[in-house]
């Protein structure tokens, strides 16, 4: 085993214990305010180790196991005596199947409710009546292709411990460990709109992951050639050498420090809790520090640079702004003072082994010098780090970098050369490592000996941190990532989400899983890969799952040969982009990157961890959320038009898997007509009457019962997906939200697109900054963020749709009070149905309601008092005027 810390959760039995005695209470300690807890057996990263046995949590209630024969196929070809490392469960029959009769009731209602519509075409504005039955119609496919792939969910859980057992436990020689290498690679854009410290964060839970360390690497791809980062990273390994070790012998979690650090109660895994208190004090310190460090790198920077500078002044007179690194040499990326070749978008590439592989026999022998003051004890704990690497690709004006895509492909090319494991996997730089062992938990999906060799990619759930607690504006997404994500997972799986996903590396080479692979039949050449030999090697190395762990030697041609794969013009005539890699020109990368691997016919897996696996940031302002559906619901529709189409290419689609993905690409549309039905408010007024569809009671009746059994049908879908009913109406709400705003946004900018050709621009998302967030104090400012509603013009639709039903609302109560006495019974009903449409309309944007009212939705009942006074208002203005125009201009009474 290469880590000789405890193992977590390798206990035979789970027991499912938690927090049970506070045994050490003799470290309860007021200046830590710390409680620290013994768990039982050790159980306490949460990795559900047994997907069958184990405590069950209530939620999993729902699930029952599915068999757990290996694959017929795999028995045949030998496979069966490879282990299997994942069980899987499905819904409960006495839950699935009035699911999925409720869903064939809704489709018989729509079409009963359609047909009916049609059949009485009578409307008081025929125009109207065709355009919202042209809607219905719209709406009962887009609610179809919506819902069909979810008829058969499934969970899979990792089974850790059968992973231990065969890869790193049962070896015939008691060494190493058999797992396969893993090259880890994070994304970052540049140290201003992404914070260094979540970038250095992500790091750090990379390396002191549980994995063997010889056999992951951390990449980080600076997109903007940035000192400052390189520098961090610098200083984050050397900080690293402490934390490493910390966390592996008191089996911390999470691995992020500032994460960890924020934990009010320590829950103690670790088998030395009488060293813990005074390690953790120290280790604190030193965090505190290196943040310290951190913060000062630009000026540090700025003041040696000076230094440096005005020597060469001296010597030549020249005036040069350059950036110097600690070594006395000039930097290649960019420059403080940004100059020819030194500037963002234009600079040479670089690569730069920060840390070492590591040697590959354990080395417990404590920390060097610099921690000599207050030493961890490191007795029989591996000290060693796995290999960390710089990498920026280079820049040139004038060259499509294409994004993230671009960074990712390069970051590809760059691991090939330098460890070329089998295996990826890809963070954005404000997600990291939250469970120590989410890449064992990927591994179980990719080693098992079922679909194993067909698993193209292995997805986690995404989770946030920085949600307000009643996540206002759906960050959470738990609809997606619970209920849609378990739905395909049964299907072909999941679609690749952007970060926390692993992928095979052959997968993302374009190459055909095993299963449709005769033997042979790929072509490696530079049409193809581009022209680096190295790489061209590296890829049949790959086809040939040779194995390689040491690193190879940095010599000149073989340092000539990484910066050409990281060249700017590498990709061009090549299909990088296309058919290999990350896919180009297109908002959402991952969602089209993972279309094309599914169409290979690889498979993907969802994977389940009670401790959630990763964890990151997100927007939580309304309008950096709504700029971030807009690139999603744009990037998903260009999909549509691309050569990504689901209906007319990816050979090996599934046929429900084509279904979902055909969702994607056309799920805004639905907007358009939402858009419509939320402006009919505006009718209360017009002077007279005006029905859309006639009779009217029937069709509100028709109306209702469509919505309820969409309710209903989320009734059941909350249960097994294990979210809630604020979940899901958060999820309905955001979906109205957007539907006023972002989405018919997005098909605006296809409309633009399709005439002039320019796509969807991919702006990062920007993050909120973490030292505001953290020192703000008290906790309402720990949200001051999710108060800044910046006005753009996509924001007009939602706000003139929430001013139009307030005015609806106070003239149709003046509307009552003036003709209440005149009106006939069935008028009267038509008011009351009109009042109900409006409610619920505001009722769905709400949240949109709050965000304008900025810093005075902290306390969201004024809007109970302001509101109704805003009706009576409205309705005692409509009674003057009414009365006034009586008498006066009878011929303009409204
Ligand atoms: O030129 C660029 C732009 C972005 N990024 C990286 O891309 C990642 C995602 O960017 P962000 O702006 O945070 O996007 P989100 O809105 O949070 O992204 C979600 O949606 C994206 C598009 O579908 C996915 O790529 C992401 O993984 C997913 O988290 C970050 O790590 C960036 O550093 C680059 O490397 N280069
Ligand atoms: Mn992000």
């Amino acid at each position: 085993m290469s880590s000789s810390s405890p193992v977590p959760g390798a206990a035979p039995e789970d027991t499912g214990g938690g927090l049970t005695e506070p045994l050490l209470g003799r470290f309860h300690d007021g200046a830590l305010a710390a409680v620290v807890v013994a768990n039982a057996n050790g159980g306490g990263n949460g990795a559900t180790e047994k997907g069958g046995g184990g405590a069950v949590k209530a939620k999993d209630g729902y699930w029952v196991d599915v068999d757990q024969e290996p694959a017929a196929a795999d028995l045949e070809s030998g496979g069966g005596d490879r282990p299997l490392l994942f069980s899987n469960k499905k819904v409960k029959a006495a839950l699935l199947y009035p699911y999925r009769v409720l869903i064939l009731v809704r489709l018989v209602a729509v079409i009963l409710f359609i047909a009916w519509r049609i059949k009485h075409n009578k409307s008081d504005v025929m125009w109207f009546w065709v355009t919202s039955v042209v809607g219905d119609a719209w709406f009962a496919q887009s609610w179809l292709l919506y819902q069909l792939p979810k008829l058969r969910p499934i969970k899979r859980f990792p089974d850790l411990a059968a992973l231990r057992q065969h890869y790193d436990d049962d070896l015939p020689d008691g060494g190493g460990s058999l797992l396969p290498g893993i090259d880890v690679f994070v994304t970052t854009a540049d140290p201003v709109s992404e914070p260094v410290l979540y970038t250095m964060n992500c790091v750090l839970s990379i390396m002191a992951t549980d994995y063997p360390v010889d056999r992951h690497t951390c990449y980080l791809t600076d997109d903007s050639g940035s000192l400052v980062l390189y520098e961090a990273l610098v200083e984050t390994a050397s900080f690293a050498a402490l934390w490493v070790p910390f966390c592996r012998k008191h089996s911390v979690e999470p691995r992020a420090p500032e994460s960890y650090f924020q934990l009010e109660g320590m829950i103690y895994n670790g088998r030395s809790p009488g060293e813990f208190m005074s390690e953790y004090r120290h280790v604190r310190r030193e965090y505190e520090e290196l943040k310290g460090r951190l913060e000062m790198l630009p000026s540090t920077i700025k003041e040696r640079s000076d230094v440096y500078n005005s020597m060469e002044a001296s010597k030549d007179g020249g005036a040069e702004q350059a950036n110097w690194m600690a070594n006395g040499t000039q930097w290649p990326g960019t420059w403080i003072e940004p100059t020819e070749n030194h500037r963002k978008g234009d600079h040479a590439g670089i690569v730069k082994i920060v840390q070492n592989h590591p040697s590959c026999k354990p080395q417990a022998e404590g920390l060097q010098a610099s921690n000599a003051a207050n030493p961890l004890n490191l007795d029989g704990v591996d000290a060693r780090l796995p290999t960390v690497v710089y990498v920026s690709r280079e820049k040139t004006p004038g060259h499509e970098h294409n994004k993230k895509a671009g960074n990712l492909n390069a970051q590809l090319r760059v691991s090939a050369l330098l460890s070329n494991a089998p295996f990826t996997i890809n963070f954005d730089c404000d997600h990291y490592v939250n469970n120590s062992q989410a890449l064992r938990a990927a591994m179980c999906f990719m080693l098992d000996s079922r679909e194993g060799d067909n698993t193209g990619f292995v997805q986690f759930p995404q989770r946030f941190e920085n949600v307000d607690p009643t996540d206002r504006y759906g960050n959470h997404n738990r609809v997606f990532f619970d209920g849609a994500m378990y739905a395909l997972n049964g299907l072909q799986g999941p679609t690749y989400l952007g970060t926390g996903c692993m992928f095979r590396r052959l997968a993302l080479y374009g190459v055909d899983p095993p299963q449709w692979r005769p033997a042979g039949d790929i072509a490696v050449d530079s049409a193809r890969f581009g022209n680096s030999v190295h790489f061209l090697n590296s890829v049949l190395a790959a086809l040939k799952q040779e194995r390689r762990i040491t690193p190879p030697e940095l010599d000149e041609p073989f340092l000539a040969e990484l910066a050409m794969v990281v060249s700017s013009s590498y990709d061009h005539g090549t299909e990088w982009g296309s058919s290999v890699g990350y896919i180009y020109n297109i908002a959402t990368e991952d969602i089209v990157t993972g279309y094309r691997i599914h169409g290979q016919g690889w498979v993907s897996m969802y994977a389940t961890m009670e401790r959630e696996a990763f964890h990151g940031t997100a927007p939580i302002n309304l309008t950096e959320r709504l700029y971030q559906i807009v690139r999603w619901s744009g990037g998903s529709m260009e999909v549509f038009f691309s050569p990504y189409n689901p209906l007319f290419s990816g050979r090996r689609l599934r046929p429900m898997q084509r279904v979902a993905y055909l969702n994607f690409t056309i799920y805004p549309i639905t907007s358009i007509f939402i858009l419509l039905y939320a402006f009919c408010p505006v009718m209360w007024l017009i002077p007279s009457e005006i029905l859309i569809q006639r009779p009217f009671t029937r069709y509100v009746a028709y109306l209702v019962a469509v919505v309820a059994l969409v309710h209903a049908i989320g009734g059941f879908e909350i249960r097994w997906a294990g979210i809630t009913w604020t979940d899901w109406w958060r999820n309905e709400q955001f979906f109205m939200i957007a539907s006023l705003s972002a989405y018919p946004t997005a098909v605006l900018h296809m409309v633009v697109k399709a005439i002039t050709g320019k796509g969807i621009h991919f702006r990062v998302t920007s993050k909120q900054q973490t030292a505001a967030a953290a020192e703000g104090g008290d906790d309402d400012d720990k949200y001051a963020d999710m108060y800044e509603t910046r006005w753009v013009p996509m924001l007009i639709p939602a706000a003139v749709v929430l001013f139009s039903n307030i005015m609806a609302i106070g003239v149709a109560m003046g509307k009552a009070v003036v003709y209440g006495g005149v009106w006939s019974a069935a008028q009267k009903r038509h008011a009351a149905l009109g009042i109900l449409f409006n409610v619920w309309i505001m009722a769905l944007i709400y949240p949109f309601g709050l965000a304008i009212m900025g810093r005075w939705s902290k306390k969201p009942a004024i809007l109970f008092v302001l509101l109704p006074v805003a009706f009576v208002v409205i309705a005692v203005v409509y009674i003057g005027l009414h009365s006034f125009l009586v008498k006066f201009l009878p011929f303009m009474v409204i």
